[in-house]
């Protein structure tokens, strides 16, 4: 299984569609559009982070189990970035701690049934895009979410430069198995073709990487 990680609008998304068809496996996507929760959470931080929490655990778990049926398959968001939200968010006092332990033992609890923990196995690449505040933002705004726009909640901007300055440490801390970075500001891998074609190769030579230390 390949996992994709990254600031919002950073592009996980199309690289998981472009990364699947590539590779001829299937793409998992995060629940968003049809996430109930998700325009509650952005008007009411406080009311529903942990349920935002609980919701995107529970369906990111399920798509895991799916996913890890066959060799490949592209996941595009790590059930590793989940916490980083979260513990966030609770700074900002958005949760309590009651609901911080709740969540972090939950997650614990899951990620010790998964497939891959039960024979020691990470995800086989973790594959983390890297963006700039201002390419995120010209994301966020060609995609048109409303409720993700920092013209309509001048809060947001705070709320995306704390999330992107703690996603670099979150990478450098990752250690569950290989990983590598992609630079968005450098690849516009969905509207330019060469660039698109220079992300894959970039990505098929660290898995052929892996699977030569495989054999
Ligand atoms: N490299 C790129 N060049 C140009 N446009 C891009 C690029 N990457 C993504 N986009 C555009 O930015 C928007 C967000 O991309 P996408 O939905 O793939 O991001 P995401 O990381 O999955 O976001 P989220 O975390 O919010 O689900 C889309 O409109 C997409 O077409
Ligand atoms: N609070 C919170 N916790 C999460 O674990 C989480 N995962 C994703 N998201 C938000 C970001 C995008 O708006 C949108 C799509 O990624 O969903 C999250 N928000």
């Amino acid at each position: 299984m390949i996992v994709l990680s990254g600031m919002i609008g950073a592009g996980k998304s199309s690289l998981t569609n472009i990364l699947a068809e590539h590779l001829g496996t299937q793409a998992f996507y995060e629940q968003v559009d049809d996430n109930p929760v998700l325009p509650l959470f952005y008007a009411n931080p406080k009311k529903y982070a942990f349920l935002l929490q609980i919701y995107f655990l529970n369906k990111r778990f399920a798509s895991i189990k799916r996913a890890l049926a066959d060799d490949n398959n592209v996941l595009d968001r790590s059930i590793y970035e989940d916490a980083l939200f979260f513990h966030m968010n609770a700074e900002m006092g958005r949760a309590t701690e009651q609901e911080v332990q709740v969540y972090d033992e939950l997650l614990d609890n899951m990620m010790e049934e998964l497939p891959y923990a039960a024979h020691k196995k990470a995800p086989d690449l973790l594959i983390h895009l890297v963006i700039s505040y201002d390419k995120m933002l010209a994301h966020i705004q060609k995609r048109g979410r409303p409720y993700e726009q920092p013209q309509n909640d001048a809060s947001l901007v705070d709320y995306y430069h704390n999330l992107l300055d703690r996603y670099q440490q979150w990478y450098q801390d990752y250690h569950y198995g290989p990983k590598m970075q992609i630079d968005c500001d450098k690849y516009d891998f969905v509207d330019n073709l060469a660039d698109r074609q220079a992300v894959l190769r970039i990505i098929d030579k660290k898995l052929q990487e892996r699977k030569t230390l495989d054999n």
